[in-house]
């Protein structure tokens, strides 16, 4: 968790409980002569079983922290666990293997192929990875997102809400251990929005689920467990059992 340093149960800066945890993270982009500090030695831990949003004004560092976390980039400094593993020594190969088998990813994009059916978008990560996944096991992942009589639609049959939920559908086709979400309800009106975020609430409450969601919305914010502020790529301050008031309040204080 937020500041674990210092537990005698795991290394320096870790938690047995977290999913994932950050250790001293540092995102620089660009050259020495004209550097961007988009992540600046940020140590958080996200529990197993939760739900934490990542909020703070844009350019803030939120989608580059996740990057970090989610493997898809490699911080300049520190280090990234999942679970036991520390990503920051693994090659690229081993790095993708990882990436496939123990994270999954929804973006703001649904990025769902127009011409499968749910069920055919949701197998096809295993199917990539050259697995032929049971009707049930698929059909089991529509279900967890409310979408099972869906499973022979076409996304353009589908309401913005339910592409999205696919998307989260196919994220848990490969039984991650953590699911990343960017912003992944940042296209969508407030009901299909509210869709999406009890979809992932549900996957955390019954499925014990550990979600890592950055977002701009205190009310998604408000569906987490825990809200971790940053503000110029430093975490600044978090809530526990967040209200959309109290994230709201937070973010302006932020200028956000
Ligand atoms: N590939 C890149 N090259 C250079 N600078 C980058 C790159 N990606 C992000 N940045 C910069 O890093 C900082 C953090 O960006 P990031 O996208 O992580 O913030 P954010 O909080 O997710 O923003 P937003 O809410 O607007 O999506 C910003 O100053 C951004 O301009």
């Amino acid at each position: 968790m937020f500041g674990t340093r210092g537990q005698t149960t795991a290394p320096v800066g870790r938690s047995i409980g977290d999913a994932v945890t950050l250790v001293d993270v540092t995102m620089n982009y660009g050259t020495k002569y004209a550097v961007v500090h988009a992540v600046r030695q940020v140590a958080l831990g996200f529990g197993r079983g939760s739900m934490t949003a990542v909020m703070g004004p844009s350019g803030s560092g939120k989608t580059t922290l996740l990057h970090c976390a989610a493997g898809l980039i490699r911080p300049s400094a520190g280090q990234v666990f999942i679970g036991e593993t520390d990503i920051s020594r693994l090659d690229e190969d081993s790095l993708a293997r990882l990436r496939r088998s123990r994270i999954s990813m929804v973006f703001q994009a649904y990025n769902l192929l127009p011409a499968l059916t749910a069920e055919q978008n949701v197998m096809l990560p295993l199917r990539l990875a050259g697995h032929r996944p049971a009707s049930a096991q698929v059909i089991d992942a529509l279900r967890q997102v409310g979408l099972a009589d869906r499973a022979k639609h076409r996304p353009g049959q589908l309401s913005g809400g339910q592409q999205q939920r696919v998307a989260i559908a196919r994220a848990l086709i490969t039984n991650p251990e953590v699911l990343f979400a960017d912003e992944p309800t940042g296209a969508l009106d407030v009901h299909n929005g509210r869709e999406v975020l009890s979809a992932l609430r549900h996957l955390v409450d019954v499925r014990g689920q550990t979600v890592v969601m950055a977002t701009h919305d205190p009310m998604a914010a408000a569906c987490a467990d825990r809200v971790v502020f940053l503000s110029d790529g430093v975490v600044v301050a978090e809530q526990r059992q967040p209200t959309p008031e109290t994230v709201a309040a937070k973010l302006a204080a932020l200028g956000g």
